[in-house]
């Protein structure tokens, strides 16, 4: 496919070592760029010399998930909320700030029905007016297998969204596992919605492996991407088969 480039996530990958190790395997292994889910028990100033030492960009953080040992998976959608789901992004901004992150991914919770569409339409205008021209603001719809009743689980959702907000910093993460399992026609949709395009992620369907198998072919996927003009780091975000030390055998062969 050659020049295609690729960001380790490390929420998935190398998840057993602390972020800046993590960081230098992902270097090591020859990744572009690095991307991560909750860094927040790392500060930020260990996080920052990783990648400078590295010679890596963080591309994405998300915002704090809310009390996890409920269920809770992001709080932006849920109404009454609003002050928990704003300090949120603040902390996200304020350590995406800190080590120069590109994006961060506005969790919207589990939650459904117009009360919480305003809420996330409200508290995602907050966070595109906060972050600012330099940081991009994320959405990401999400499967109902991994994530039952998440507020977003549509491309198409995710679209009507971004466009009632109308920040340009505002767009969607693209992860084709999520978007293959939530109705299919990858391509078709990716090149539908790519001016609203923020980020792109992928795994294998239906095991959420290494890219290089399973039943959505990335080889024919990511050649349509980048015919698209699509140039940043795609984001591996997959669960490796032995444990958090990933099979790269794939990175190769889709980088060339
Ligand atoms: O696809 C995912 O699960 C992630 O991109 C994420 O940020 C939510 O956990
Ligand atoms: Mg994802």
């Amino acid at each position: 496919m050659g020049s295609m480039k690729f960001s380790a996530n490390l929420g998935f990958l190398w998840n057993d070592r602390p972020l800046p190790e993590a960081i230098r395997a992902a270097k090591d292994a020859g990744f572009d760029a690095v991307e991560c889910h909750w860094p927040y028990a790392v500060p930020a100033s260990e996080v920052k010399v990783a990648l400078k030492e590295a010679g890596l960009r963080m591309l994405g953080l998300n915002t704090s998930r809310g009390n996890v040992s409920v269920g809770e998976n992001g709080l932006s959608a849920l109404p009454g909320r609003e002050p928990e789901a704003r300090a949120a992004i603040d902390q996200a901004i304020e350590y995406a700030t800190e080590i120069s992150a590109k994006a961060i991914h506005v969790m919207a919770g589990n939650s459904s029905g117009p009360r919480a569409r305003s809420a996330f339409i409200e508290n995602l205008i907050y966070a595109s007016e906060k972050a600012g021209p330099d940081i991009t603001i994320l959405i990401e719809p999400l499967n109902h297998y991994n994530a039952p009743g998440y507020f977003l689980s549509t491309v198409e959702q995710a679209a009507d969204i971004i466009r009632t907000v109308a920040k340009p910093n505002l767009k969607m993460m693209f992860d084709f596992y999520h978007v293959q399992i939530m109705g299919g026609d990858v391509t078709r949709r990716f090149e539908a919605n790519l001016p609203l395009i923020g980020h792109v992620q992928i795994a294998s369907v239906p095991d959420r492996g290494s890219p290089d198998h399973g039943e959505l072919d990335y080889s024919f996927a990511l050649r349509r991407v980048r015919e698209l003009g699509w140039s940043s780091p795609i984001g591996a975000e997959y669960l490796p088969a032995n444990g958090a030390v990933p099979d790269l055998a794939w990175l190769a062969t889709f980088k060339n």
